[in-house]
């Protein structure tokens, strides 16, 4: 379900215009970020999809319908909204929590609950923290408990304010990269607001960078926005090391792993060869290398490998791809499925030539 603003301006009573003639077209099935300083209309912006601030001109539209067509309290239920430290119920358990949007939908209580424990899991969450009360959880627990939540109204639209502001760094990368993945299996519309940068472009399939004053001041990838900053005020705001830095988030799309010679860990492995083979068990995980013109007496154990380099994982962001290669005894990074399985290799050089790729996109204003 896409998203459109289309001339929406905001101002406040006191005369404060939050947000100046915006024009944003969100697509569907993606994360969107809006980013940018303190007071820019980030939050403003957001509220208003979900009908929770009105536009004082202007109109957003939900699946290219207006949204002032209906009615705000259905939909503002609706659509999936989490804000930072969670925003739950202190005194419900966190099965109730989740279970609010769906009974105030009108399903039945067994239901809702039923409903809330596979949203549990879905979350990452084990089913025993279900009874607490949310100030038994941790702050990155609570987190998660606000995202299932908000999946609970099972709505195509997901609204995020700030959602991971309020955990520490490595917490927080955890709940993004579980964001992630989520999303690659829900294929949601996602709007997210941040003041982090690093935020955004890990998150973002577009970033909408804002300006104080409430206007959009450039609106692409994250390479777009990387790469060519419109003008000073986004080049200051995406940092100077950004452009390489950024690099370790782009996706890493275009990029194809390579069959590469395999030996069964305890099976024979024949003849001595002259090129690395990847050594992997039964399930096909990845065990190391048997090195070119080894000679194996017997099955092939795990003594007669070169220790691997780092595994990437498939579609987890290219800066891994490149740490793989560049870490691999044979120069070849192994690339893993979910599940651990190899799918194949990549070389430095292929890293390369898709960042450059990259790269070298379009300046997307
Ligand atoms: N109810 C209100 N009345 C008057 N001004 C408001 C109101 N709510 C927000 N503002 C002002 O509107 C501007 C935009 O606020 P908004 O919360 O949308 O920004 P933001 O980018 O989300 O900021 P932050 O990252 O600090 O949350 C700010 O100048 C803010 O002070």
């Amino acid at each position: 379900m896409g998203i459109e603003f289309r001339g929406v301006t905001k101002r406040y009573p006191d005369g404060t215009v939050a947000v100046d003639n915006l024009d944003l077209v969100i697509d569907d099935g993606t994360i969107t970020v809006l980013v940018g300083p303190s007071g820019c209309g980030k939050t403003t912006s957001l509220r208003m999809i979900n009908r929770m601030i009105e536009p004082t001109s202007g109109s957003i539209l939900l699946d290219e319908e207006d949204v002032r067509d209906s009615d705000a309290a259905v939909l503002r239920r609706g659509i999936g909204y989490v804000i930072q430290s969670a925003g739950l119920f202190p005194h419900r358990t966190v099965l109730s929590n989740i279970a609010t949007v769906p009974m105030l939908s009108g399903w039945d209580r067994r239901k809702a609950r039923r409903r809330a424990k596979e949203l549990l899991e879905t979350v990452g969450l084990p089913p025993e923290l279900g009874k607490r009360y949310p100030a038994q959880l941790s702050g990155g627990q609570q987190q998660r408990v606000g995202v299932a939540r908000a999946l609970a109204a099972d709505s195509p639209v997901l609204l995020m304010d700030e959602p991971f502001s309020a955990v520490d760094p490595v917490v927080r990368e955890g709940l993004q990269t579980e964001l992630l993945r989520l999303q690659s299996r829900l294929g949601k519309t996602i709007v997210f607001v941040t003041h982090d940068i690093d935020e955004a472009i890990r998150l973002g399939d577009k970033v909408a960078v804002f300006r104080v004053g409430g206007r959009l001041a450039q609106y692409g990838t994250p390479s777009d926005v990387l790469r060519h900053p419109v003008d000073d005020f986004v080049s200051g705001f995406v940092g100077k090391d950004r452009g390489y830095r950024g690099l370790s988030f782009l996706p890493a799309d275009g990029l194809e792993p390579e069959k590469v010679p395999q030996a069964l860990v305890g099976g024979k492995p024949g003849a001595p060869r002259n090129y690395w083979q990847l050594a992997v068990n039964q399930e096909g995980q990845p065990r190391g290398w048997l090195a070119p013109l080894s000679i194996v007496e017997g099955d092939l154990t795990e003594a007669d490998l070169v220790a691997g380099g780092s595994l990437y994982e498939w579609g987890t962001p290219v800066r891994g791809a490149l740490d793989a290669a560049l870490s691999s005894p044979s120069g070849l990074g192994v690339v893993v499925g979910d599940d651990g399985v190899v799918m194949g290799v990549v070389t430095a050089r292929h890293v390369l030539d898709v960042i450059e790729g990259a790269s070298g996109e379009g300046t997307g204003a």
